[in-house]
């Protein structure tokens, strides 16, 4: 398996390359050559399987024999052996037709854990072969960060920096950041949004000099391999409700698009999707994009659910590839367009193609807190704010015909104070998180300036 460039100016790599690049040279995001493809029967002979046996069926199309079958799998069985939940990723019925899918059993309480921790497991063991060392840079608006610090603290061969924004997280998602002793650990509070935070990182991707000086690597889902690790529970979802007999639809409350282009690769390999939609808080940028065909920027507004108050999402770019039948020409002056004028348009028929795959829609605060207390009040279950914004959506485009399954990206813990004031119930941490908000706090606050990050990153990264 190759993995090629959307911008179409990169060397095409196998797994492990495209794994430690990150971003591509080119700017552009890795896909890969051609998606997999899964018959009816090959899906079938997943049922009944674990977890883990499932993901290591999936994941071997894209890792295409680069790594020995018997270390990815004692790798995959590492990583979901440290989620709090048998089923790893637990199926829950709301409703007579739906179901929240919990991806927040991990360490860290949020779905990034599910491919974090695979992906700090993947990129060890390939630095360990090549007697390599890697820097580790992300951005994050809370999440993200949060479980790539737990997945790498205290590994040899990476130092790891995370740049979330300054006061624009929630006070547990700081503190998993900032808490940790691990000495290849930095945490930075940078002054800006999440928007700059992820600037940053790509411009320091973009910067070839400094990239090869420090060997940079990334961990946000501009990383082929989180996406590729987020496809399986679509997979596992599927089965546990009958599936590859019977379309299941997915409501993904989202931000930088990874999540729920997840879910698009799933049924690009042949999973039987009915309605794949996109939720978003009131930084609706998808939602408009969707409706007007114009993707524009026009400031990011601080919710409830801070972890999806983006409005650069990434793995649009990944989309338009395919929507545009991966003319990496029109990609780049999209992207450019973007760059110079804070937007682009997408041509109809484009536009057209993309609407037969999604449906969209926008929860304000308002209909995200009502949805926590009246979700609350009607079945019991408590909801974090993200996935209160992926139920209120679902309820819009649910049919008869498909069970629905939102994502639940984050235990409500993680945001207690609006949880608090949306159904007067304060979540509590769960028991290996407990003393979190007493833990003495370690991290540094810089400004988005690419040179000054540069160098802090040269001072702290060690080199043996
Ligand atoms: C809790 C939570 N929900 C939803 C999202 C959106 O996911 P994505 O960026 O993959 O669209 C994020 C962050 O990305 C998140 O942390
Ligand atoms: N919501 C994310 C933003 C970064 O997304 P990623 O999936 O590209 O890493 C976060 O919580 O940091």
């Amino acid at each position: 398996m190759e993995y090629i460039s959307t911008r179409g100016d990169a060397p095409a790599l196998g797994f492990r390359d495209a794994l430690l690049a990150g971003l591509a040279r080119d700017g552009g995001l890795y896909v890969p050559r051609e998606w997999p493809s899964l018959t009816k029967r090959d899906i079938k002979a997943l049922r009944g399987k674990s977890y883990a046996e499932v993901a290591f069926e999936i994941l071997k199309h894209f890792v295409d024999g680069e790594i020995p079958d018997d270390k990815l799998k004692a790798m995959i069985n590492e990583a979901y052996g440290t989620f709090r939940h048998p089923a790893v990723v637990p199926l829950v019925q709301t409703g007579p037709n739906d179901f929240v899918l919990e991806l927040f059993h991990g360490t860290t309480l949020a779905f990034k854990d599910v491919a974090m921790q695979l992906l700090a497991r993947l990129m060890d063991y390939v630095l360990a072969e090549r007697g390599e060392r890697a820097t580790i840079v992300g951005a994050t608006s809370g999440d993200t960060g949060g479980a790539a610090i737990d997945a790498f603290a205290g590994r040899e061969r990476t130092d790891i920096f995370i740049f979330f924004p300054h006061g624009k997280v929630s006070p547990v998602q700081q503190r998993q950041m900032t808490t940790s002793t691990a000495s290849n650990v930095h945490a930075i509070a940078l002054n800006g949004n999440f928007d700059d935070c992820q600037d940053l990182v790509k411009e320091m991707f973009n910067d070839v000099a400094f990239r090869d000086r420090v060997k940079l690597s990334g961990v946000n889902s501009i990383n082929w391999a989180r996406i590729m690790a987020q496809v399986v529970y679509y997979f596992t979802a599927s089965l546990s409700l009958g599936g590859p007999d019977r379309k299941i639809s997915f409501t993904v409350p989202t931000g930088n698009f990874g999540d729920i282009f997840a879910g698009y690769v799933a049924k690009k390999m042949g999973l039987p999707i009915d309605r794949l939609v996109i939720a978003t808080n009131d930084n609706d940028i998808l939602a408009r994009t969707l409706k007007t065909g114009r993707y524009e920027m026009k400031g990011v507004k601080a919710t409830t659910s801070p972890s999806m108050d983006i409005q650069i999402s990434s793995n649009f770019e990944r989309l338009l590839f395919e929507a545009y039948g991966r003319d990496s020409g029109a990609i780049r002056s999209a992207m450019s367009g973007l760059k110079q004028s804070g937007a682009f348009e997408i041509q109809p028929e484009v536009l057209k193609a993309i609407k037969r795959e999604f449906r969209a829609g926008r929860a304000t605060e308002k209909q995200v807190a009502t949805t926590i207390r009246e979700t609350l009040a009607e079945t019991g279950y408590l909801l974090d704010p993200h996935t209160a914004t992926g139920v209120f959506v679902a309820k819009k485009n649910a049919r008869p015909l498909s069970p629905m399954v939102t994502l639940a990206t984050a235990h409500p813990a993680k945001f207690p104070a609006a949880v608090k004031s949306a159904c007067g119930i304060d979540p509590a941490l769960p028991s290996w998180l407990a003393d979190l908000m007493h833990r003495e706090e370690r991290f540094d606050i810089l400004d988005p300036d690419l040179k000054a990050v540069e160098k802090f990153i040269g001072e702290h990264t060690r080199t043996k």
